[in-house]
């Protein structure tokens, strides 16, 4: 099949000097250049404050390609269409500089006035930008414009409505290109492809076949530098309303008539729409909260959250959250979608578990044995792959039954690293493809379910911390599954195997 030529286009990077763009966007950028994805024509505006000249940015770019990847051919040239513009985006006046050089650079590179604005910095400017991007007259051009804009959008539901307000002054929302990483993941990816390609599995994704769903997010890191952010965020706002909601509609969404960019989507909001809403007195009884106190991660001591650097030492926010969650629709009446994420976890792991039911009377069942039930479980991180738990017969004359697993792990198979999630979203917004981008209605849902949670535990302070680092999470959260008969497949054991 023959390759999609990549539009020409001019990236203007906001908070060029940032943590976010040194780790993931220029190592992401020059992957595409590496592998010919990008367009010959393009070029790179980096913009933060700190008063680097053109120099200082490529050496920070080459630096920052050559921390993720040791050797990179090629570099000198691929940095060579970066540029850098010193701006407070506070600042009205320096916008026009920016409008300068952009306008240049169209020329130069022969761009066609395409343009992607990526705002790879604190939400608070969000809105800021956008303005100034419209006034002073960034966005008038010939070409296609695109807003990229990092999450979290928004605090609340409120706060998510009047930042759309504003940015959609400057923006239609197909312009818009809200980032969930987690969309950009290969194995995320791979979920419709799993559910909606497979005749195996189609028939049986509803409540007469699967017992329950199971979503594990967990983390080893803690909170690292970003505490201010934190503080404010705690796990419900910082994964659930994104990451986790976003694996959750796309697990339980209907098959789209096709799978244009639109439909997709619309499936997506109306899975969203018959998530049934927790809130007031049900919010203990479905959801656990937690954060982590002192342990040992790997066999090193670690603080608890409570003592890191700019943390209130009352801190009640949340480092770990565990819900159970219900769709009020014909397909999933009745089966629980269990979610759990925390920091300071036992491993660093994101596995879906889908459990089948068990079936009505087995010949093979007896006291001695109990056989366990089929699995499928989509490995999204570290490994990439899918298992699938059968029951098979063991060798020899009895008719005993052993656990047997067919694997499937995508990196050992296609031999390479599966591109970075930012990678493919930077490939994706330069080709105007908005699929793996979350829409406004997606957004405003999610936020409406998660509100209702952080409403009442706001209320309500809670004993913390309540689990050690390096487990997985609070006791309570081993009840909330307990209570309907079921518990926590170990994400450990439930490793694919990766040559
Ligand atoms: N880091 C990560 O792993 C992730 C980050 N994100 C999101 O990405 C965004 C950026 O995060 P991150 O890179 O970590 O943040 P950083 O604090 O590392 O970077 C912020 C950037 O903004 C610039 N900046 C700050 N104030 C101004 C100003 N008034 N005018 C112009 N530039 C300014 C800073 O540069 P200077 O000081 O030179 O002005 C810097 O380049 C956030 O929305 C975050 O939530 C999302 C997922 C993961
Ligand atoms: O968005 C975020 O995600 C990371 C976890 O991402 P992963 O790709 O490493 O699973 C999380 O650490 C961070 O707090 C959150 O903002």
């Amino acid at each position: 099949m023959q390759a999609i030529e990549t539009p020409k286009s001019l990236i203007m990077l906001f908070g060029a000097t940032g943590d976010l763009a040194k780790r993931k966007l220029f190592p992401s950028l020059y992957n595409l250049y590496r592998k010919g994805k990008l367009s010959e024509n393009f070029a790179i505006i980096g913009t933060a404050r700190r008063d680097w000249s053109h120099e200082v940015f490529r050496d920070h770019v080459k630096d920052s390609v050559l921390t993720a990847r040791k050797t990179a051919e090629k570099i000198d040239e691929f940095i060579s269409h970066f540029y850098y513009q010193a701006h407070d985006v506070t600042d009205s006046e320096s916008y026009i500089q920016l409008k300068k050089l952009a306008d240049d650079l169209d020329q130069q590179y022969q761009l066609e006035g395409n343009r992607i604005f990526y705002l790879a910095m604190a939400p608070e400017y969000f809105g800021t930008i956008s303005d100034h991007l419209k006034d002073d007259g960034l966005t008038n051009t010939n070409g296609f414009k695109r807003l990229v804009i990092e999450k979290p959008f928004g605090h609340d539901l409120e706060s998510a409505k009047a930042l759309n307000k504003q940015i959609r002054k400057s923006f239609s929302e197909s312009e818009i290109y809200r980032i969930d990483h987690y969309l950009g993941k290969a194995m995320v990816q791979n979920i419709e492809v799993i559910r909606f390609a497979n005749a195996i599995f189609e028939p049986l994704w509803n409540n007469r076949y699967i017992s329950n769903i199971q979503i594990t997010s967990s983390e080893m890191l803690g909170v690292e530098e970003r505490a201010r952010y934190y503080e404010n965020s705690g796990a419900l706002r910082d994964m659930v309303q994104n990451h986790m909601l976003q694996m959750v509609a796309l697990l339980a969404m209907e098959p789209p008539i096709n799978l244009t960019t639109n439909e997709i989507r619309s499936e997506k909001v109306r899975a969203l729409r018959s998530l049934r809403a927790i809130e007031g007195e049900d919010v203990q009884k479905y959801f656990v909260r937690g954060q982590y106190g002192a342990g040992n991660i790997q066999g090193e001591k670690v603080v608890g959250y409570r003592d890191e650097v700019n943390v209130d030492p009352q801190s009640n926010t949340e480092t770990y959250v565990a819900g159970k969650l219900m769709f009020d629709n014909f397909r999933w009446a009745g089966v629980p979608f269990y979610i759990r994420t925390g920091k300071r976890m036992a491993t660093k792991s994101t596995k879906i578990v889908v459990q089948f039911k068990d079936i009505p009377m087995n010949l093979y069942y007896n006291k001695d044995q109990q056989l366990n039930p089929n699995l499928l479980v989509i490995h999204i991180q570290p490994e990439e792959g899918i298992t699938l738990h059968l029951n098979a017969k063991k060798a020899g004359q009895n008719m005993e039954t052993t656990p047997v697993q067919l694997s499937f792990a995508s990196s050992s198979m296609e031999g390479i690293n599966t591109p970075e999630a930012y990678e493919k979203l930077i490939y994706d917004c330069l080709h105007g493809d908005a699929t793996n981008f979350t829409h406004w209605d997606e957004v405003a849902l999610s936020w409406n379910f998660v509100d209702k949670i952080s409403n009442v535990w706001e209320e309500k302070k809670m004993e913390f911390p309540n689990y050690e680092a390096g487990t997985m999470g609070p006791k309570a959260a081993d009840e909330l599954l307990e209570k309907d008969g079921f518990f926590w497949w170990p994400v450990e054991n439930l490793e694919v195997d990766v040559c």
